[in-house]
């Protein structure tokens, strides 16, 4: 079956940003206030990079580095959730829809549990999504490598795409 026509394609995504100077993070397009901010040429919100990365590999779209070098000065500090929905348009033009999204953030700091809901509703509203569509979790690497000395943070995203063709509707 040739791949433009599979009914559903999964993606996978990974993104790492390195802690800098600053007072807050941008993770999953809300401003978290923190000791550092993060060293990138966007605004480093590595969830929505993580996202947008599952969704062009599930398209076999390459990665978000090919789509947004940061070489470009359009991307200097963009905010991601324009990433994001650019990616979300290559995805409908693919001629799928998103079905559900899971992020990961592997953080030992700061606590992200309070602004998970916030997170999750930022992410529907950038992809027209219903909240129920898009999960966010965090956890700690219990001290253990880069993440667990603080020196950056890591997400990974999951993603499902249904053919819009085949999706089923209400
Ligand atoms: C979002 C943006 C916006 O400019 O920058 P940041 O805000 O994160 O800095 C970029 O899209 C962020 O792209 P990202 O893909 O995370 O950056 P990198 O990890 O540095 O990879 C940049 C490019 O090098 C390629 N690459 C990376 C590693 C490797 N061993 N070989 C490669 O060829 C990747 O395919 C990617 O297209």
């Amino acid at each position: 079956m040739p791949a433009s026509l599979l009914p559903f394609r999964i993606g996978h995504g990974v993104d790492v940003h390195r802690f800098g100077e600053g007072d807050h993070l941008m993770l999953g397009g809300v401003r978290v206030p923190h000791t550092s901010g993060f060293i990138a040429h966007s605004d480093g919100d590595v969830v929505l990079h993580a996202i947008s990365d599952a969704l062009l590999g599930a398209c076999a779209l390459g990665d978000i580095g090919h789509h947004f070098p940061d070489t470009d000065v359009r991307w200097k500090g963009a905010d991601s959730r324009q990433l994001l929905a650019h990616v979300a348009t290559l995805v409908d033009q693919q001629g799928y829809m998103i079905g559900n999204i899971d992020a990961t953030v592997i953080a030992q700091a700061p606590k992200l549990a309070p602004h998970i809901a916030a997170m999750r509703q930022s992410i529907a509203d950038t992809l027209a999504l219903d909240i129920a569509q898009v999960s966010v979790k965090a956890t700690t690497s219990e001290r253990l490598g880069f993440t667990g000395r603080e020196e950056g943070i890591a997400t990974e995203a999951a993603v499902i795409l249904l053919a819009k063709d085949t999706a089923v509707r209400d």
